[in-house]
């Protein structure tokens, strides 16, 4: 693989965005497709995204366009929309015939309907084109702003990942390299569904100490069920794993425990789906988390009881209740 000089960024919400901002500080030729026009039109013409990243207008002069192919054959892509459009968006990708370099899959989730994890998606709809992935604790709106933060980036290759990483670096930015393609992606997306329950604690008034149990509870989910699928450890404790799984299970800035916050409120899941709000992708990974548990012989008591908050409406103290009553058990392994 050459030097990667053009990016082209798919996904005009504001992690996509604050994506091609980083590009473009990095020194890239960037282009952000967005199916939105008005969003293609406030990036072009007001260097801002106001229904994404409101209050924030860019000092870099992004190009958007509403043609994917534009940016399809551009040196490297960033897939930067919500997971379970995956699929649609690499046929609509293959179809513009022009794809050529790595794709990198930025989404925090896993494929409701299959289970899948998205690399294998990609696997499936673009085969032959490299998968990478870009994860770990990293607010839109802090990167945006050029607040400074640090990310894996994976891919099977050792030189892809470096290829990409020196692609994005920038003195606010910076990348670390891996070759675990399967543990990024393990990582962010169960640290999601931990932090709806962290939010759910927090919104209940359960106190400090109920939050830092769940949180290392949580890891101790993640840690178990990224190893059976096979992930490396020092990935799953690094910025993708444990890293993101702090981040978002502390704050209120994550809309995955903003959504558990509301839950700990007293909403129930089905009236705050319905109302529909900001994406909250671990309300999609909940039931496929405990699918996999039960497939890999996991354990995943938090992951259970977010899924049923989610799709069974759930109260708090019935899922509080259920968790503190499971039977004693040593921290890990045997005693
Ligand atoms: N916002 C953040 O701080 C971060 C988000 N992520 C991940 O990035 C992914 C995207 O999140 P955000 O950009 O924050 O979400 P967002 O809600 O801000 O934007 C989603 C974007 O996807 C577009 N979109 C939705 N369905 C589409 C479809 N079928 N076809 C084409 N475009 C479609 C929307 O129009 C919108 O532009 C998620 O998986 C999230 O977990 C990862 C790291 C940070
Ligand atoms: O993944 C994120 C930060 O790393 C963003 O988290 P939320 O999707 O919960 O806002």
């Amino acid at each position: 693989m050459g030097a990667i000089n053009s990016i082209g960024v798919i996904g005009g919400g504001a992690w996509g965005t604050a994506l091609a901002l980083t590009a473009a500080r990095a020194g890239r030729t960037v282009c952000l497709w967005a199916r939105d026009p008005a969003t293609v039109s406030d990036i072009r013409a007001r260097q801002q995204n106001p229904r994404y990243l409101p209050g924030i207008t860019f000092d870099e002069d992004l190009n958007a366009t509403a043609k994917l192919a534009e940016v399809a054959d551009a040196d490297a892509i960033l897939l930067v929309t919500p997971a379970q459009t995956t699929r649609t968006i690499l046929a609509s990708l293959k179809a513009t015939g022009l794809v050529r370099g790595p794709v990198v899959l930025c989404a925090k989730g896993i494929e409701q309907s299959s289970g899948k994890i998205l690399s294998k998606i990609l696997s499936e709809e673009l085969p032959g084109i490299e998968p990478a992935v870009l994860s770990g604790p990293s607010f839109a709106d802090d990167v945006a702003r050029g607040l400074p933060t640090a990310v894996t980036i994976a891919a099977n290759s050792a030189k892809t990942a470096l290829s990409l990483c020196e692609a994005l670096q920038s003195p606010t930015f910076r990348p670390y390299a891996s070759i675990d393609l399967l543990g990024a992606q393990i990582g962010g997306a169960l640290k999601n569904v931990l932090a709806i329950a962290c939010g759910a604690v927090v919104g209940r008034k359960l106190g400090a100490s109920a939050q830092a149990a769940l949180t290392a509870r949580g890891f101790a989910e993640l840690n178990r069920l990224g190893i059976a699928m096979g992930a490396q450890g020092e990935t799953l404790t690094g910025l993708s794993g444990l890293g993101d799984l702090v981040l978002t299970c502390s704050s209120s800035q994550s809309r995955n425990f903003s959504f558990g916050l509301r839950l700990g409120e007293g909403f129930m899941a089905s009236e705050l789906i319905s109302a529909g709000g900001k994406l909250a992708e671990g309300a999609y990974s909940a039931r496929v988390a405990v699918k996999l548990g039960r497939k890999y012989e996991v354990d995943v008591p938090i992951c259970e009881t977010v899924a049923q908050m989610i799709d069974e409406d759930l109260s708090i103290d019935d899922a509080l209740t259920t968790l503190m009553a499971r039977p004693l058990k040593a921290e890990s392994g045997m005693l």
